[in-house]
């Protein structure tokens, strides 16, 4: 573990101002309850049962996005987590900000409005000139500590997120804690078998600059979605383009042809690439192609076909340790469920060691029913995940250290 404190070590009625990520989907104007609530109601609630005073910052989209919204919504859903009343004022750092916070008793928590809504928040910038900023001074005289439970926003350099620590000794929440363990595993960690690495999903820019990461660290690399489609097409096969109307695969080919030319020709033992796609046909229906059988793309194809899932299984069931980036098909859409899904199961049923990252990859985990106990760990963090997995440190996370090693 690294040299961080972690909520256990809080002085005793402190006045702690914590960092979460509570970044939803917005739909109809309202945030959407998910896995980050239920996350972060644990460290929240331990710091209110401890007696701690709680405020709580978070940000909602970007400014300009559709989904830039008050956080008063997510005040009500992290509420119901907690089973207690959580305070919502629509002000960052003003007034009516500071005489929330100045009324709060023991164990009573406060969520402060979208951290974006304040100009200092973004852009990024340096710590030190973040912690100058108005946001940062206005806040901090008011709090004890402060506790970056962010670990999914930890390689972003907002005000929020590096400035107080700068200016308040910073400790790690639970979120954080689990998130960093588990995530950077696969650089600390040395694993007796295989080590192997699913990838899947639409960003594929992103996962192949992880596979371009992970050379001597992953054994294998189990393909599909749309990184997949352009390693086949790498390999002479003719998809991975897209089809009219389609916006997935070109851009990204371009951006990546010499890269995944290189991984193919250099590492072409450790990559996995599917045996078979799925499409929808004319009725509607789910069909699958073989890879002799495309001889040109003509439909797109949304999910790996099953023969490809049954040569990955055996894969997966001999592998010591397993990390998830990116589903294999379209498993919203159930027809097209197959490949992530029979990955995913494989996975629960063996006692490898194992982390599913990707927002969106490990909602399949509810959808279909199966049992998130059963994998080591389901991160709620995407782009910090990336960068964990290819061996790079967030400054959130180095400026807890720092904290710490400062004492
Ligand atoms: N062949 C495909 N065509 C189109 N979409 C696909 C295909 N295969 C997978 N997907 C989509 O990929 C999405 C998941 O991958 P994504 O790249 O968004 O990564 P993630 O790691 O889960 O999420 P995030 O990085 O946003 O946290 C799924 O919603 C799925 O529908
Ligand atoms: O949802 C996320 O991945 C994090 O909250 C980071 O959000 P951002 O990409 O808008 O900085």
């Amino acid at each position: 573990m690294s040299t961080f404190r972690t909520i256990d070590d809080l002085p005793a009625d402190s006045r702690v101002l914590v960092r979460l990520d509570l970044n939803s989907p917005i739909e109809g104007g309202e945030p959407q309850d998910n896995r980050r609530f239920e996350r972060h109601a644990r460290t929240v609630r331990e710091l209110a049962e401890a007696g701690h005073r709680v405020v709580c910052l978070a940000h909602q989209g970007r400014p300009g996005s559709d989904d830039f919204t008050s956080l008063s919504g997510h005040a009500t859903i992290l509420s119901g987590h907690l089973d207690r009343d959580v305070g919502f004022v629509a002000d960052t750092h003003g007034e009516d900000a500071i005489a929330a916070i100045e009324a709060l008793s023991a164990g009573e928590v406060l969520l402060l409005e979208n951290t974006r809504m304040c100009d200092d928040e973004l852009p990024e910038a340096e710590p030190a000139e973040k912690a100058e900023t108005a946001y940062v001074e206005a806040l901090a005289p008011y709090f004890d500590a402060y506790v970056n439970d962010a670990y999914s926003a930890a390689h972003r350099k907002h005000a929020s997120l590096v400035g107080f620590p700068l200016v308040l000794p910073a400790y790690a929440g639970r979120v954080m804690e689990t998130e960093y363990e588990a995530n950077t595993a696969i650089a600390r960690k040395s694993f007796d078998g295989p080590v192997t690495m699913v990838v899947g999903g639409t960003k594929a820019t992103d996962v192949i600059g992880v596979m371009d990461a992970l050379e001597g660290t992953v054994d294998r690399f189990l393909l599909g979605g749309v990184a997949g489609e352009l390693f086949l097409r790498a390999a002479g096969h003719p998809v991975g383009v897209d089809l009219e109307g389609m916006d997935l695969f070109d851009d990204q080919w371009e951006a990546n042809r010499e890269l995944v030319e290189g991984i193919l020709e250099e590492r072409g033992e450790e990559i996995h690439l599917a045996v078979d796609l799925a499409y929808e046909d004319d009725d509607g229906e789910r069909a699958e192609h073989t890879l002799e059988e495309i001889d040109e793309k003509r439909v797109g194809y949304l999910d790996v076909g099953t023969e490809t899932v049954e040569a990955y299984d055996p894969l997966i069931r001999e592998s010591d340790a397993v990390f998830v980036k990116g589903a294999l098909g379209v498993f919203e859409d159930e027809r097209f469920s197959v490949g992530t899904v029979g990955v995913l199961k494989a996975i629960a049923e063996t006692d490898c060691f194992s982390v599913v990252g990707g927002g969106d990859t490990s909602r399949a985990i509810e959808m279909y029913g199966l049992d998130e106990a059963d994998f080591s760990h389901v991160s709620i963090a995407g782009g910090a995940y990336i960068r964990a997995l290819t061996g790079k440190s967030l400054p959130g996370v180095e400026l807890l250290q720092a904290s710490a090693d400062g004492d």
